[in-house]
């Protein structure tokens, strides 16, 4: 493991700030040496003329193409010829950091990392930092699935052009993410300007990091006045109404538009007004949700129900992770994924602390009540 080099993946919405941040992490004195691959579209590729660089920096640009779909290939070809440059001593750098295109989806660009053998076997992905810029943040979720699945993929969040929006914006806009991403923490970074620590050796892939979850994230799955997550369209909710799969949404039995936390709600008397706003304010097609269960499981059921769910659901499952209290072993049992691919690993004891599972799920309109309901049928009698 500690010959494979890292990688960064750098995305995150048009304009957003993603070539100001490399070029910071670039200009850092970190002593780390650093080759670059730019994905870029067009002919005219100007970011890597951007980037601020050392003449012996290693800097590919991709311009042919998009390396989340078209070019693939020819990332996993980079990536090898420049393993291989190293190997030769014609290349000298510790890390790789990727800057995709704002539009790019970065899950088949980490895929990428896992599937590709000859890839997997010199390179391992770091984390997936995600620009978002507060000015055109949340028109970019109104009108980009791929804005929205660059959030969910997320390891870090890092929050732009804080410095010129409004502070309200920036309120609104930081819900939504931790709505769409609650295991991502959310950095504010001006003009890429940001501990490096926050960006790079993050280990997001890593089975034994800690689950990050936003504490907020928790509460707003306590139940609410609507027992239903919204997305779970098929049901209806306790009101009665069948939502409206998009527009609908932000009514409820208690009468209220969802908007108005000022007086709380009739349904629950003291409503955590963060939980119930940002749970019911967005309706993104992208978005998380949390398994958590007292009761241990039985190690074969879940492995057949997880594979199974994959199956189906796979594509549309962004990024999972879970820290497991498994029948049969006094170790925690951590597993994570990205769409079909998981990997699972014991880890420490659990000690004094009370056993207990707790898995995040960020995905596309998941079926969050019946994937709820069949990870209960994979607990132990
Ligand atoms: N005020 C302000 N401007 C910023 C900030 N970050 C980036 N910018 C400006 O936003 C513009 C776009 O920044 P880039 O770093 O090129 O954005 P990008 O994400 O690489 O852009 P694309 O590659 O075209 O998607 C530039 O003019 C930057 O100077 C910030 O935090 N605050």
């Amino acid at each position: 493991m500690d010959k494979m080099i890292p990688v960064t993946i750098i995305t995150g919405f048009l304009g957003a700030g993603k070539t100001t941040l490399l070029n910071r992490i670039l200009k850092e004195e970190h002593g780390q040496k650093i080759a670059v691959i730019e994905n870029e579209f067009g002919e005219a590729a100007i970011d890597s003329d951007l980037l601020v660089t050392n003449e012996d920096e290693e800097i590919i640009t991709m311009s042919n193409g998009c390396i989340c779909c078209t070019i693939r290939g020819d990332l996993a070809e980079n990536l090898i010829k420049l393993a291989e440059r190293r190997e030769r001593g014609e290349a000298n750098f510790d890390r790789v950091i990727i800057e995709t295109t704002g539009v790019a989806d970065p899950g088949p660009v980490a895929q990428t990392f896992f599937m590709d053998e000859a890839v997997s076997e010199k390179y391992m992905v770091d984390g997936i930092i995600t620009v978002v810029d507060a000015i055109n943040g949340t028109r970019t979720l109104n009108e980009s699935e791929e804005a929205q699945s660059q959030v969910g993929f997320a390891d870090r969040l890092l929050l732009s052009k804080v410095d010129i929006a409004d502070k309200e914006v920036v309120q609104d806009l930081t819900d939504r993410l931790h709505h769409i991403n609650p295991r991502a923490p959310i950095i504010e970074c001006n003009m890429g300007n940001i501990d490096i620590n926050e960006v790079l050796d993050i280990h997001g892939f890593n089975l034994d990091a800690a689950l990050e979850l936003d504490p907020d994230f928790l509460k707003e799955e306590a139940p609410e006045c609507c027992e239903h997550d919204h997305h779970d369209h098929e049901e209806g909710c306790c009101c009665g109404h069948h939502h409206d799969h998009h527009h609908n949404d932000d009514h409820c039995t208690c009468g209220h538009h969802h908007g108005e936390h000022d007086e709380g709600c009739s349904c629950h008397d003291h409503h955590d007004h963060h939980a119930h706003s940002t749970k019911a304010r967005y309706d993104d097609e992208i978005s998380a949700f949390m398994f958590h269960s007292d009761k241990p499981f039985d190690p074969a059921r879940l492995d057949s129900y997880m594979r199974s769910l994959t199956g189906v659901y796979g594509p549309d499952m962004l990024r999972y992770k879970g820290v497991l209290y498994m029948a049969g072993t006094n170790r925690k049992m951590i597993f994570q994924g990205v769409h079909m691919l998981m990997a699972a690993d014991l880890g420490k004891p659990w000690g004094d602390e009370k056993p207990s599972s707790k898995i995040v799920f960020i995905g596309r309109r998941l079926p969050k009540k019946s994937i709820i309901q069949g990870l209960e049928t994979c607990l132990a009698e």
